[in-house]
């Protein structure tokens, strides 16, 4: 998927301008930036869910113009609904495909097995904890047989032991041989989780906001933050969302 020469306003106040992005095969891609410089805006464009002011979007070289089953959103508040189980819940991602019904539960059946949730399936939210219910949301969003993942801080309202435990997971699950998913892109305020879990970063910033910096983050997995590259890569990040001075005319 790419983000080419991206710009968005609100009314006169513009958002971000000559934003250029691009999420490749088996990799997951960060975009952070500082609070409202419109990360969630972006997201939203990728997904086709707004329209960009200015550039536009393709997957596989075809213009994403509206909401498409082939991109899938996740995003914080974690959106399950209350009056079905959990397969029920991840066959709500299947409607569209018009499968026979016995098919609709065996996809959804693994896809909550892939998502580590197999023996919950009868399960109802309120009888699971935040983080089953995320995987719940996510095993629903890869039912839809996505090609691209975007994910809008899927960790923020869980506590830390189960966002730690998900995090571990979340690279082998969206990328399983099993699921049809191709690329993933994150936003995140939470940059040891970006470094832990990224390929690529790219940071926005400024007013307008523009793409300020690519990291590439090129190390082994599982990364410990003790590593000094983590480091590293921790302290070039924090310089690159460092408040951008405004240009003031001499
Ligand atoms: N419906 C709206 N009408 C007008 N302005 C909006 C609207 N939604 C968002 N904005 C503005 O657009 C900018 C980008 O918002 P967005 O939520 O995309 O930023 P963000 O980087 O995701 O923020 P955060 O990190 O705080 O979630 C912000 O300045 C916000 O005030």
């Amino acid at each position: 998927m790419e983000g080419i020469n991206l710009g968005f306003q609100f009314s006169t106040y513009k958002v971000f301008e000559k934003v250029n992005l691009s999420a490749e095969d088996s990799k997951l891609t960060a975009i952070v930036g500082p609070s409202g410089v419109g990360k969630s805006t972006l997201l939203r464009i990728l997904g086709g869910f707004i329209k960009p002011n200015e550039g536009e979007v393709r997957l596989l070289g075809k213009k994403v113009t509206r909401p498409t089953p082939r991109i899938a959103l996740i995003h914080q508040s974690i959106a399950t609904f209350p009056w079905l189980t959990a397969v029920e819940n991840v066959k709500l991602g299947l409607k569209y495909r018009k499968l026979p019904k016995d098919e609709e539960d065996k996809i959804a059946r693994k896809m909550l097995e892939i998502v580590g949730l197999q023996g919950f399936e009868e399960f109802y939210p309120k009888q699971m904890s935040g983080g089953m219910r995320q995987r719940v949301a996510i095993a629903r969003a890869l039912a839809a047989d996505p090609y691209v993942l975007l994910m809008d801080e899927p960790f923020a309202h869980l506590d830390e032991l189960t966002a730690e435990g998900l995090r571990q997971e979340i690279y082998s699950t969206i990328f399983n041989d099993e699921t049809s998913l191709k690329a993933a892109v994150l936003v995140s305020h939470n940059m040891n989780e970006v470094i832990e879990l990224s390929d690529k970063v790219y940071v926005i910033n400024g007013s307008p906001a523009t793409v300020v910096g690519e990291v590439v983050i090129d190390m082994e997995r599982p990364r410990s933050s003790k590593d000094p590259k983590f480091q590293e890569y921790l302290d070039l990040l924090y310089k690159l969302l460092t408040p951008v001075k405004k240009k003031v005319k001499e």
